[in-house]
């Protein structure tokens, strides 16, 4: 989708990084009409969230399944083919060719888009080399991002620090995805590569994932409320 064909309230995503289903559903109740965009990823899928993906799909919310897949190629085509049939709009995987080119194979004609994560928002250089990478975090994200735009993935997820280089490299063909975001005084947590919710999107994401500063929050709907409101006035 171009910036344009995204609808403004969809561009936050709350990540439901919540210890049960019934603390997700909880919030997703709370958030109510404040949030259109869930992201569902280890904490949840792993205490039984699975079913939350079409059930949230069939009561009209998107949902971005966050499983971050890397595994064979095989493996890992037969995996995202089991993955269509949940509903979800987006889904993870590590950006290595192999599992890129798994993936775009096993999504076949369905509408899954594959979101490639090129380098987690909580490296920086120095835990890219103490991981055994020669490149840093600028020149991995954009050898990445050239390599999935050639495999056919629909969209990267960088640190929106990322996100004016790579619009440059996949110009609108691909959707940015962009974690690291922290609302202005907030925590950083472990993230490394963080920007403010209305820089990001001065800076080129089309979509934001946010989970502590929701949902930790102490009123999360006033705050992803503000958020809604700082991603609105950022796009004009
Ligand atoms: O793929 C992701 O969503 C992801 C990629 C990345 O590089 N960094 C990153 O933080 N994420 C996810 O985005 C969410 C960010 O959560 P908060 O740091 O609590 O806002 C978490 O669910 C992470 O798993």
């Amino acid at each position: 989708m171009t910036p344009a064909e995204i609808a403004p309230k969809d561009r936050l995503i709350v990540a439901l990084d919540l210890p049960s289903v019934d603390a997700a559903e909880a919030m997703v109740t709370r958030l109510g009409d404040s949030v259109t965009f869930y992201k569902i990823g280890y904490r949840l899928a792993y205490a039984g969230g699975l079913p939350l993906v079409t059930k949230l799909a069939d009561s009209g919310k998107k949902v971005f399944l966050d499983l971050k897949l890397h595994d064979i190629g095989n493996t890992v085509s037969q995996g995202v083919e089991s993955i269509t049939r949940l509903g979800a709009t987006f889904l993870t995987v590590h950006a290595y060719p192999q599992t890129m080119k798994g993936a775009v194979e096993g999504r076949g004609s369905s509408k899954l888009k594959l979101l490639a994560v090129t380098v987690l928002t909580s490296y920086n250089d120095d835990d890219l080399h103490a991981a055994g990478f020669r490149l840093g975090v600028s020149e991995l994200v954009e050898a990445r991002a050239q390599q999935a735009r050639a495999l056919g993935i629909d969209g990267l997820v960088s640190s929106p620090e990322e996100a004016g280089s790579l619009r440059k490299i996949v110009g609108h063909k691909m959707n940015l995805v962009t974690p690291g975001i922290r609302p202005a005084g907030s925590a950083t947590g472990d993230q490394k590569r963080i920007m403010t919710p209305g820089r990001a999107i001065a800076a080129g994401a089309d979509y934001l994932v946010v989970g502590r500063p929701v949902v930790e929050a102490s009123d999360p709907k006033a705050t992803a409320d503000a958020i809604q409101a700082e991603i609105a006035h950022a796009l004009g």
